[in-house]
């Protein structure tokens, strides 16, 4: 009986999406690591070995974090500000080379005075968004501390890092090139792989979360490949239990946020 939810069309990637610049990748293959592949073929069938990423999103207030997450996950935008209040989360489920991966999207609010809550949340985090609005070089600027905020309670060598310049609608093409130069020398220097996207009109978007997905998933199965000594098979990954943590709403709060 199969278990997991039917999977949207845009959501089963069977070649590696390509990065955004070559400058700032955090690889340049042109498709999916060998070994994977062929643990992916090898997998026996019918047994599904369940793989989750979790992915946190994080950045200044009002640079469209929200907005990202709601444009790839629900194909909507809002011109109406609402700050998020602590931390949301969102499910997407893929298929990558015929396996079942989902991505835990957490959205954490970039008020100062929400930080204490969103932060508990950074800890188990495989892949690390940070996020600043290409118009607002006040944002560019706070991407380092947010970096090292997020690390903080992760292991950095394993975190794959994505820096993303939004709302590159509102870029004249003259602003927005002196600002991608600046980003791709500040990408190559954390170590990030470099996106621009526009929520308003959905541009990257997808791209970017596929790519986002794929390169999570070949990181996971390198990772299990790894510690069952180079095995060819897969097995079935235990889900430790801070992945699949709920916040209950009343969480939502804390000492110093009151
Ligand atoms: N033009 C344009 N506006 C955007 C884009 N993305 C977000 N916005 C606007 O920017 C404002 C803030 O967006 P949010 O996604 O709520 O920002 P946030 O980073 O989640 O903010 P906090 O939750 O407070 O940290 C909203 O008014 C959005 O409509 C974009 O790509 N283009
Ligand atoms: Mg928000």
């Amino acid at each position: 009986m199969n278990l997991l939810p039917p999977i949207q069309n845009d959501r089963i990637i069977s070649r590696l999406p390509q990065c955004f610049r070559r400058e700032a990748a955090l690889h340049r293959r042109e498709n999916f690591n060998d070994k994977v592949k062929t643990a992916c073929q090898e997998q026996p069938s019918g047994r599904l070995a369940y793989k989750i990423s979790k992915v946190i999103v994080v950045g200044d207030l009002a640079v469209g974090k929200t907005c990202l997450i709601n444009r790839f996950c629900k194909d909507v935008f809002d011109r109406n500000y609402n700050a998020t209040l602590g931390v949301d989360f969102e499910i997407e489920n893929f298929q990558v080379l015929g396996v079942p991966f989902t991505l835990q999207l957490w959205d954490t609010s970039g008020q100062e005075r929400y930080k204490c809550i969103a932060s508990s949340y950074y800890r188990g985090a495989q892949v690390v968004i940070v996020a600043f609005d290409v118009n607002d070089i006040g944002s560019f600027s706070h991407v380092r501390q947010w970096l090292e905020e997020s690390l903080e309670d992760n292991d950095v060598a394993a975190i794959q890092l994505f820096l993303v310049g939004t709302k590159k609608d509102l870029s004249s093409p003259a602003q927005y090139s002196q600002m991608e130069r600046d980003a791709l020398k500040l990408a190559r220097e954390i170590g990030a792989e470099y996106w621009a996207v526009s929520s308003l009109t959905g541009e990257n978007v997808n791209e970017f979360f596929s790519r986002v997905a794929s390169l999570g998933f070949e990181n996971s199965i390198l990772a299990e490949l790894e510690e069952k000594g180079s095995a060819t098979q897969m097995g079935e990954v235990p889900i430790s239990s801070h992945l699949l943590y709920i916040p209950s709403k009343k969480e939502k709060k804390c000492s110093c946020c009151q």
